[in-house]
């Protein structure tokens, strides 16, 4: 004889996922702009909806899109902080609600440049990265993630790569001088202890900044150590940051066999190939630093 096991309900959330919001701040004649994609998920008991067809508790999907127009009316300010009032909202709101996860991308303009100063109310899309936050509620426990993706840079030179493990399977040839590009995805996770006192558009714009300068500064003997040494000097300047990941694609340019045609080529010419691709990915953390919980539960795409 067997004994059927009993069925359950698992880990669950749902909400209403990329609603594209833009807040234009027109209270004087210089207009700001804001504008994000923003994901709403809610955590707590759905027991009845899942196993009864009861959605007594269930907040519908459209409620969650109209709240967050709703808060956009008072100001964005940062995603981060957006992202957690919309938490507090919901928590608070809903006995039932217990947490949830919200996620923004939000993505720059540029004043246009007119008669050299940037205009009151034109734009221009700054496509260099889209910046990303996250916020996760479980209880009490609030943990807030920034970061970016699609970061693309490159250095023309002070990059090789050797010292690699050879088998009959190794073709690649050592190299103490090549390209190295990456589309940079990094996200940081705040102290929790730090949250109310981050200025996090301000931290933002430092994160990135030293991201970049990371990636230029030293020599690199494998996009593995430039990757250390961005998020070190990340973590060196700021105290609040506990742990910061990274996934890096290495962009190969080959170099082109330029012979055929009687032309010599010093790495002037390359084939940039799209895939494969290396990818390259780790988490650099302050040792000692404040529990993760389960911030980084979902989070698609990182190590
Ligand atoms: O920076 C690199 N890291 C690697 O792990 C690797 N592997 C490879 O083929 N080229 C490179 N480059």
């Amino acid at each position: 004889m067997t004994t059927k096991s009993n069925i359950i309900l698992g880990a669950n959330q749902y909400g209403k996922a990329e609603v594209r919001l833009v807040k234009i701040t027109r209270d004087t004649e210089r207009h700001s702009i804001e504008d994000l994609s923003v994901t709403s998920q809610l955590r707590g008991d759905f027991q009845a909806a899942h196993l009864e067809g009861d959605n007594a508790h269930v907040v519908a999907t459209d409620t969650q899109k109209n709240t967050i127009y709703s808060l956009a009316r008072d100001g964005v300010g940062s995603p981060e902080a957006f992202l957690q009032r919309l938490a507090e909202h919901f928590t608070t709101s809903f006995d039932w609600v217990t947490g949830g996860r919200w996620a923004a991308e939000s993505y720059a303009w540029d004043r246009i440049q007119a008669n050299g100063t940037g205009h009151n109310h034109s734009f221009v899309r700054n496509g260099q990265e889209v910046r990303t936050a996250v916020v996760v509620k479980d209880g009490n426990a609030t943990h807030v993630l920034g970061g970016l993706k699609d970061m693309t840079v490159l250095k023309s030179t002070e990059s090789g790569f050797v010292g690699y493990p050879k088998d009959k399977y190794t073709t690649l040839a050592e190299t103490t001088d090549r390209v190295m590009s990456t589309d940079v995805a990094a996200r940081w996770r705040y102290n929790p202890g730090a949250v109310a006192t981050v200025d996090f558009n301000k931290a933002y714009d430092d994160v990135k900044a030293l991201l970049l300068e990371g990636f230029t500064e030293d020599y690199s003997h494998a996009l593995q150590q430039t990757l250390f040494d961005m998020g070190k000097k990340v973590m060196d300047a700021h105290e609040e940051i506990d742990e910061i990941k990274f996934s890096m694609p290495n962009k190969h340019h080959f170099v082109v066999d330029l012979s055929p045609f009687g032309q010599d080529n010093p790495g002037e010419v390359l084939f940039a190939a799209d895939r494969p691709y290396g990818l390259i990915e780790a988490t650099v953390v302050r040792e000692n630093g404040s529990d993760a919980g389960n911030a980084w539960e979902g989070m698609a795409g990182f190590c």
